[in-house]
Order: C-alpha cells, then sequence, then structure tokens
C-alpha cells in the first residue's frame, strides 16, 4: 500500500481527496493534517467519512510526512514552498494543489502572487501535472505542480487548436464560471449564501492570478506567446466550472469535431461530446472529467469550445489523485471510476 499524507485535510479539496481515496484500492492514508483541528477525529468532522477512516488531524509534521511515501499539499500558496524542501531531500514524493510550483517564472509568480519564492530550484523540477500534456513526464516526477481549476478547463479546451496552429494565437478569450467551492472553505462574506445566490458576478477582470498560469500552458502549447483576455465569474452553485472560450480561425477550416474527438481518444478523463451538445456542469459534479463540445456558429471564424470541470475533482483532487496514480504506475483511472451526478 502507498501511504499518503495530506498536509491542509479541513479544506474543501482535502476532504475531497479523502474522499476520492477512501475508494483507492492501493492507498493508505496515514497522515492528514490541521492546525486548527488537531486532535479531532476526521470522520467526527466529515460524516460523509465514518467507516472509511479511523484517523484524527494532526498538526503538520515534518518526521511524520517524511515517513510517506506521497504527500499532498492541500493548503494556501506559500505553504507548499515552506515544506516541501525539507521532504525532497528526504525522497519522498509531493503533489501541490496549490499554486506554488505551476509558474516556471519565479519573478511572474511573486508579482501575481505577492510573495517572494524560497525554493526556485523546485519550481525548475516541478512538473506541471496536466496529464494530456505531461504524461510521460509525471512518470518520473518527485515534484508535481496541480493545474488550478479555471486553468485545467481553459487549457484543455484550447489545447488541440494551438497544438494544430489553427486559430490566431494573440487573440484567444477564456469566459469562464466558477462555483462557490473555488475560494476554500475558510469564512468570508464574499462566500456567504446570502452574498452569491440569485446572482451573478465577474471578478477580477483587470487580471487574475490564473492568467499567468493559463497563458504559460497555452504559450507552450502554441510554441509562441499566446495573447489571453480571461475573465472569471462567480456563479451561484457550490461545484463547478464552465469555461467559454473564444478563438478566431485563422482560415476556414471543417473536421473541428474529429480534430477534438482524435486528440482526446485515448484520454480517459477528457469527453468530447457529440456534435450540437452542450456539457453541463451536473454531468461531471462529483466526477473527475472533463467534458468539451466544439463550435463554429454559422460557419463563421469565430470557434467557440465549452469546457466544464468539477473544480474540486478535475480541477483539483481528482487530477492530483490521477498524478500520483501516474507517478506511482498505477491503473490511471483508480480511485476515480465515480461518475457526474444528475441532477
Ligand atoms: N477550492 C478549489 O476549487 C481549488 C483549490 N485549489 C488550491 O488548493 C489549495 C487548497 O484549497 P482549498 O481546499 O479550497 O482551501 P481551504 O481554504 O478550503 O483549506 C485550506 C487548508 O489548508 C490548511 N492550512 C491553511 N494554512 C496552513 C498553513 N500555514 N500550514 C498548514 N496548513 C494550512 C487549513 O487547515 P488549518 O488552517 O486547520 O491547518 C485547511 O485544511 C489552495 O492552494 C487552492 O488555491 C486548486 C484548485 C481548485
Ligand atoms: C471562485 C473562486 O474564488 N475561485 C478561486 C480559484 C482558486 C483556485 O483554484 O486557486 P488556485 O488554483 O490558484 O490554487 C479564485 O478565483 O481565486
Amino acid at each position: 500500500m502507498i501511504k499518503v499524507g495530506i498536509v491542509g485535510g479541513t479544506g474543501y479539496t482535502g476532504v475531497e481527496l479523502l474522499r476520492l481515496l477512501a475508494n483507492h484500492p492501493d492507498v493508505e492514508v496515514s497522515v492528514i493534517t490541521s492546525r486548527s483541528e488537531a486532535g479531532v477525529k476526521v470522520a467526527d468532522m466529515f460524516p460523509n467519512l465514518r467507516r472509511h477512516y479511523d484517523l484524527a488531524f494532526t498538526v503538520p509534521d515534518t518526521e511524520a510526512l517524511a515517513a510517506c511515501d506521497v504527500v499532498y499539499f492541500a493548503t494556501p500558496h506559500g505553504v507548499a514552498m515552506s515544506m516541501a524542501p525539507e521532504l525532497v531531500k528526504r525522497g519522498v514524493r509531493i503533489i501541490d494543489l496549490g499554486a506554488d510550483f505551476r509558474i516556471k517564472d519565479v519573478e511572474l509568480w511573486s508579482q501575481w502572487y505577492k510573495l517572494e519564492h524560497t525554493c526556485p530550484d523546485l519550481v525548475e523540477m516541478a512538473v506541471y501535472g496536466l496529464p494530456e500534456v505531461n504524461r510521460e513526464r509525471i512518470k518520473q516526477a518527485q515534484l508535481i505542480a496541480c493545474p488550478g481549476c479555471y486553468p485545467t478547463a481553459a487549457q484543455l479546451g484550447f489545447l488541440p487548436l494551438l497544438e494544430n496552429n489553427l486559430v490566431d494565437h494573440r487573440r484567444l478569450i477564456a469566459d469562464c464560471k466558477s462555483g462557490v467551492s473555488g475560494a476554500g472553505r475558510g469564512a468570508s462574506v464574499g462566500s456567504l449564501l446570502c452574498e452569491t445566490s440569485e446572482s451573478m458576478k465577474a471578478y477580477a477582470a483587470g487580471g487574475h492570478r490564473h492568467l499567468p498560469e493559463i497563458r504559460q500552458g497555452l504559450s507552450l502549447a502554441a510554441d509562441r506567446p499566446v495573447g489571453l483576455t480571461f475573465v472569471p465569474h462567480l456563479t451561484p452553485m457550490i461545484r463547478g466550472i464552465h469555461a467559454t472560450l473564444y478563438a478566431t480561425l485563422k482560415d476556414p477550416v471543417d473536421g473541428l469535431q474529429a480534430l477534438y474527438e482524435s486528440r482526446y481518444a485515448d484520454e480517459p478523463f477528457v469527453d468530447v461530446m457529440p456534435a450540437g451538445i452542450h456539457p453541463e456542469t451536473r454531468s461531471v459534479k462529483g466526477a473527475n472529467m472533463c467534458r468539451i463540445s466544439v463550435f463554429r456558429p454559422q460557419n463563421d471564424d469565430t470557434v467557440v469550445v465549452l469546457s466544464v470541470i468539477d473544480n474540486l475533482v478535475k480541477g483539483a483532487a481528482g487530477q492530483a489523485i490521477q498524478n500520483m496514480n501516474i507517478m506511482f504506475d498505477l491503473p490511471e483511472d483508480a480511485g476515480l471510476s465515480h461518475t457526474g451526478m444528475m441532477p
């Protein structure tokens, strides 16, 4: 059995890791941390986990974590980079769900995250954990930087167009909507029911910290720097991301549906919908799946791609487990076979 540690077990992505790992045949969660709930049994705090875990939260402790085969960081940015160097030295494999190792340009990272990076050498060795792009490198990796939720939906949607040089790479638009769990479990006025329900709003339209991450991935796919406008929105749902992506074709082209189907034909967690079908977030709720549709309205030169994920699963905990499965040469779908929940 693979011994797993989770730092940040009381947050939304931490408890989602626990939910998914409860059905994973090859792992045993042996350390789960929380500073605020240390001593409390996991199943007392999260009753959905009763009969699955007899473990209690403990304060983060490097010695205990170093005894694990793999440690997930489900923590705010800045935490993984403070603990990772010691764990890496001791041979532990690390999967960071946060943003500490995602952006290769450390200065750019500091500008967006308002922190100085304390281990740029680890940024260099980290592999960006988007299996649909980096599967081979993930197999060898000791440190995985899991993509953010918006970046997962946006990159999977745009990739086939950019990899095949079909669209104007300078003018991409990602109009994205997220459920409120994307903001984490910490109490804040902006996440209250009365503030978020029966209403919808854009935020960070002037620049969101996922912009440099999405741009980095798309620029690699296009093999040149891309121009991207990214506007996130908060929607009155708990889970889900719906990305509506726009790009302009360089030349008229038929066969976009076939292109998407063939790009993702061997991907277990990307589902290209039949032509004309619009994907729904509820079809991926709880599932490690990205559902994508591609449209070319009125056969004009604008391509519209719709890409949906569950922010907590393919956008975080599920993708993190998919990375672990690849790193440990396990079946890629181990513990990840849940379907979405309709309704
Ligand atoms: N929510 C989402 O949809 C997504 C989140 N992410 C990223 O994943 C990470 C976790 O997100 P989420 O679960 O939403 O966050 P939450 O705010 O819900 O949970 C954060 C967790 O981290 C722990 N924590 C906070 N500060 C520290 C610290 N200094 N040292 C150790 N533990 C700490 C908290 O427990 P305690 O304070 O008790 O120790 C808590 O368990 C973040 O980086 C987030 O940006 C990525 C993709 C999607
Ligand atoms: C709705 C909402 O607030 N979403 C969060 C996304 C958080 C997230 O996924 O954070 P990282 O991927 O950067 O770790 C936000 O916009 O900040």
